[in-house]
């Protein structure tokens, strides 16, 4: 497992190349303190029936300092979910190293896979099941604190099944949240929402990233939609497994948006 990074270097002097291209990094995302996730030459690989491996995930590396949200975008079939699910502990990669901050918890594409018990209250308290010797006032402080983050609170008692796809997918982070979980790793999240929906979850995680700034909640949210990106603080651009940019949100949009139209170009001059 990876080192986090020091905010403060007591020994700035001789530089060997490895802290050349970590501080040639670190220019790029503009790291500055302690870092949430660390991918480093990370490579994942399948076998097929006949024995050949295929390669998915391509000496992939970034960084996302903590207390940010950032994006991870790129073509179908890029990687993006294999990536997430290595950062989850689901997958283990092939080679490379992969850091998390911990407690981290992750989130799925499609609401109704994860929200399990009757009521919204019930759902929130249920991963707090695990710690036995926690007492009921606990539960019920910490649920109120995480629905109150996402701007649930006042469904507490509301049937899960009345909930709307956007409502359910706030529900599940506040799962996440009540756990005091450090780092959310979100997949997708507004595949199956409409557009009201999708823009109350992605301002409901943007609000929790910055209301916790002390506590440095970290997010990691996969999209197709280059529009989410004014929410971001930096982001990964990945295409064929590997990860073609990565830093502020701004610069990787127009890096997206310079792609597209020269694709665009290349098409009408065809
Ligand atoms: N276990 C596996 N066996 C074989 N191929 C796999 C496996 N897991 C992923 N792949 C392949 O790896 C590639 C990347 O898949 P992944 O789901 O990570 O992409 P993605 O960027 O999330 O795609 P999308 O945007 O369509 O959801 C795809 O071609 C997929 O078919």
């Amino acid at each position: 497992m990876l080192q986090r990074k020091s905010s403060i270097d007591t020994e700035p002097m001789t530089l060997n190349l490895d802290q050349i291209e970590n501080a040639r990094e670190e220019a790029i995302v503009g790291v500055s303190g302690n870092v949430a996730v660390e991918c480093r030459n990370l490579c994942f690989s399948v076998s097929t029936r006949q024995g050949i491996s295929v390669p998915i995930l391509r000496d992939c590396s970034f960084r996302i300092p903590s207390g940010q949200l950032w994006m991870l975008l790129g073509p179908n079939g890029c990687g993006k979910s294999t990536l997430l699910k290595i950062l989850a502990g689901v997958v283990n990669p092939t080679s490379g190293n992969v850091f998390v901050e911990k407690p981290k918890n992750f989130v799925f594409q499609n609401p109704d896979h994860q929200v399990v018990m009757p009521t919204v209250e019930a759902d929130v308290a249920f991963g707090l099941g695990k710690y036995h010797d926690m007492s009921q006032e606990e539960v019920k402080s910490r649920v109120i604190k995480a629905l109150d983050a996402v701007g649930m609170c006042d469904y507490m008692q509301r049937p899960i099944q009345t909930l709307s796809g956007g409502q359910k997918q706030r529900v599940a982070i506040a799962g996440a949240l009540a756990e005091s979980c450090k780092v959310l790793l979100l997949d997708e999240l507004t595949t199956f929402l409409d557009e009201s929906d999708q823009l109350g979850v992605i301002k409901a995680v943007k609000d929790l990233i910055n209301a916790k700034k002390g506590r440095d909640v970290t997010a990691l949210w996969v999209t197709h939609r280059l529009e989410e990106l004014e929410y971001a603080d930096g982001a990964v651009y990945m295409e064929n497994g590997r990860v073609v940019r990565h830093g502020d949100a701004a610069t990787i949009s127009k890096f997206i948006k310079v792609k597209q139209s020269s694709y665009i170009e290349q098409i009408g001059s065809s």
